[in-house]
């Protein structure tokens, strides 16, 4: 029985890997957590029975506490009560499907206490991708990737030498806007940028594919993950999203992993570490699907991947200010405080106001979050 905790078990990823623990019956899910959503926590652990669960809004813990005071599941609160979780004896693997930088401090806290990570909170390994990775090393911890252009490399690697890479080839959809210019982009409403073509994901996720700073965010996850430089990451645009990545080797052999836009494969994937099960779902039809197109990303009106390669090349510090940028950015438009276009802009200022740290501790890249979340309060 393989046993597995969740961190954000209420999100896209989180109810995708419940579905794969539901199908499954040698995966056990021994803890959940969650920020606020405490009704689909509550259904959550009536139907899986995990010993712990950890809400990160205090009041909302509290209030589940009452709420499955029949059930032996313990409640904790806070970041302490995330951290408890991200660490609980019996979790062998954690699934970090939490968004966003707040997933910094369980996931070193795991990699400290020996779990696997399955990783799909991209933010953690783009602002702490130095500190993850050896320290995921030095505890002989494997970190997983869950994130569709990750497993496909993960999935194209399987058999090889990691030091054949040529490069990397991550595919992008191009999100809801591609193919629209600057001054179309001006008036795009949150309902315009919520449809994304090919995924249904969570809101923040969406957001970053319409502006391509996922993408920028995914090189950044890759350079880390793979030990590969950003001059041999190439990102292309596959609209139909049927091609999930691609690596090119030495001898310019080409491998690519397709299928269907389906998360539960690269969740379960990572789940059983690289070992293939059935999965339900649509299989690709090749002759339905006709064609795959491919072309270059518009970096001049997407300016969310070259500011994240920008980032990326000045390193240290600047990747988290990237990120806590687009983090506050995204948020104001969610909140409908700012314009589509606006987000470019909140990054750049960001970035062209910041004080380089070469190499951040964890506790930098926090106050520098905190900082960057302040500075953009007072202006917009
Ligand atoms: N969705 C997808 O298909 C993909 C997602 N990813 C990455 O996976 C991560 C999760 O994405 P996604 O599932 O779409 O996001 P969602 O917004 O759907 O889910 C986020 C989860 O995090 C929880 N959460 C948010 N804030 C807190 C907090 N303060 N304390 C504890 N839990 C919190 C939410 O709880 P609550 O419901 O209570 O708010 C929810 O369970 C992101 O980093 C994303 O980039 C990567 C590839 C694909
Ligand atoms: C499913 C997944 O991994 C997402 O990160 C997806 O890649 C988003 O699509 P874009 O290619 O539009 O950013
Ligand atoms: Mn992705």
């Amino acid at each position: 029985m393989k046993k597995i905790a969740i961190l954000g078990s209420t999100g896209s990823i989180g109810t995708q890997t419940l579905d794969i623990v539901s199908k499954n019956d040698d995966l056990q899910v021994v803890g959940i957590a969650a920020g606020r959503n405490i009704d689909l926590l509550e259904k959550q652990i009536r139907q899986f029975s995990p010993r712990l669960a950890a809400v990160g809004d205090e009041k909302k813990a509290q209030e589940l506490k009452l709420r499955v005071q029949d059930t032996d599941c313990k409640i904790v609160g806070g970041m302490e009560g995330l951290i408890e979780l991200a660490v609980m004896e019996e979790a062998e693997i954690l699934v970090t499907a939490i968004v966003g930088m707040i997933g910094i401090c369980p996931t070193v806290a795991a990699i400290c206490a020996g779990k696997h990570i399955a990783l799909a909170n991209k933010e953690t390994l783009v602002t702490a991708g130095h500190i993850i990775m050896p320290l995921a090393k030095e505890h002989n911890v494997k970190i997983l990737p869950v994130d569709s252009e990750h497993s496909a490399i993960f999935q194209a690697l399987n058999g090889e030498n990691p030091k054949t890479i040529e490069k990397l080839l991550i595919t992008a959809s191009g999100g809801p806007f591609r193919g629209k210019k600057t001054e179309e982009l001006k008036n795009m409403r949150v309902e315009d940028a919520l449809k994304h073509p090919n995924w249904a994901m969570g809101q923040k996720i969406t957001i970053d594919s319409a502006t391509l700073v996922n993408k920028g965010l995914e090189v950044m996850e890759a350079k880390w993950l793979f030990d590969v430089d950003l001059d041999r990451i190439q990102v292309v645009v596959q609209p139909q999203s049927v091609i999930h990545s691609m690596i090119e080797f030495k001898d310019g052999s080409i491998m690519a992993q397709l299928g269907t836009p389906d998360m539960r494969l690269p969740i379960q994937y990572a789940l059983y570490e690289g070992e293939r099960k059935y999965l339900d779902g649509e299989r690709l039809d090749f002759a339905k699907l006709a064609s795959i197109t491919f072309e270059n990303p518009d970096m001049e009106t997407f300016k969310g991947l070259p500011l994240a390669m920008q980032a990326s090349k000045t390193g240290g510090s600047m990747p988290t200010v990237f990120n806590a940028a687009n983090e506050k950015a995204v948020a104001l438009f969610l909140n409908r405080k700012i314009g589509f276009l606006d987000i470019y802009e909140i990054i750049e200022n960001a970035m062209n106001e910041h004080e380089l740290i070469l190499n951040p501790t964890i506790e930098e890249i926090l106050n520098i979050e905190q900082d960057i979340y302040k500075r953009i309060e007072g202006r917009w």
